[in-house]
């Protein structure tokens, strides 16, 4: 299916899309399927959508809070998805504490900690080892590099399709991420990107041919879901040819 590209003025017109579009879905899930399960992506851009999310009156006991992908540090770190998101949203609803699936950073091995948290997505799920799980929704951002979650380029975790989650590597350092064949099941999928120095690996995500071991993003094909693109004039212009 053709992705949908949506092109705003400015990062507050985007985040605006992004909570009506957000919202839509999770009532829709509700209403079809009496909960709603997202995945959340972490960095700088999705924080002011989960501070709009913040202030929304949602049924909270019937939506699920995961996370694409994580930093290998505890929550209480500054770099920590989780901990970001806590902050900025999920303290401040009536979310029972429950419904919050942070991935687990404890462990000393890495790969355990991906295996723990594969296993918690089966349970919840209720997928076999050789089943993904179908989330409602994925929210995912760019990096400059053209990852996305804890995909980076030329990494093993890009090859990993037999389980849930994988150990992701920036630089060296360990991360967790959900697997491209899980994020390729998801009902819907939205990308969120803003700046200047994310307009290189739009070009090739975009590119008829390119390779998408050097842009992971390029990877994240929904298999039945719907793709949105939002993006800021900085970061979309060289998609203008396709809206
Ligand atoms: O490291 C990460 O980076 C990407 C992009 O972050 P942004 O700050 O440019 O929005 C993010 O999507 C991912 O979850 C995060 O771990």
């Amino acid at each position: 299916m053709k992705p949908n590209i949506e092109v705003f003025a400015d990062p507050s017109q985007l985040i605006e899309r992004a909570l009506e579009l957000t919202l839509a879905e999770i009532k829709d899930a509700i209403a079809q399927r009496g909960r709603c399960t997202i995945a959340l992506a972490g960095g700088n851009t999705p924080k002011p959508l989960y501070e709009q999310l913040a202030q929304q009156d949602l049924p909270w006991q019937n939506i699920h809070i995961f996370w694409g992908d994580e930093r290998y540090v505890p929550i209480s770190d500054p770099q920590s998805n989780a901990g970001m998101a806590t902050k900025a949203w999920l303290n401040h609803v009536a979310i029972p504490p429950t419904n919050i699936y942070p991935m687990p950073t404890q462990a000393a091995d890495p790969a355990e900690a991906a295996q723990t948290y594969n296993q918690q997505l089966q349970t919840f799920f209720g997928t076999g080892p050789k089943e993904f799980p179908r989330f409602d929704i994925v929210l995912l951002g760019l990096g400059p590099d053209g990852h996305t979650a804890s995909l980076f380029p030329h990494t093993e975790a890009l090859q990993v399709c037999d389980r849930n989650v994988t150990v992701g590597n920036k630089d060296g350092q360990p991360r967790l991420t959900l697997t491209v064949p899980v994020l390729n099941q998801a009902r819907c999928i939205f990308f969120l990107a803003t700046g200047a120095n994310k307009q290189d690996a739009l070009t090739e995500i975009f590119a008829e041919t390119a390779d998408a071991t050097h842009y992971p993003a390029r990877l994240i094909q929904p298999i039945h879901g719907k793709l949105s693109w939002l993006l800021d004039t900085a970061a979309g212009e060289p998609l203008q040819k396709y809206l």
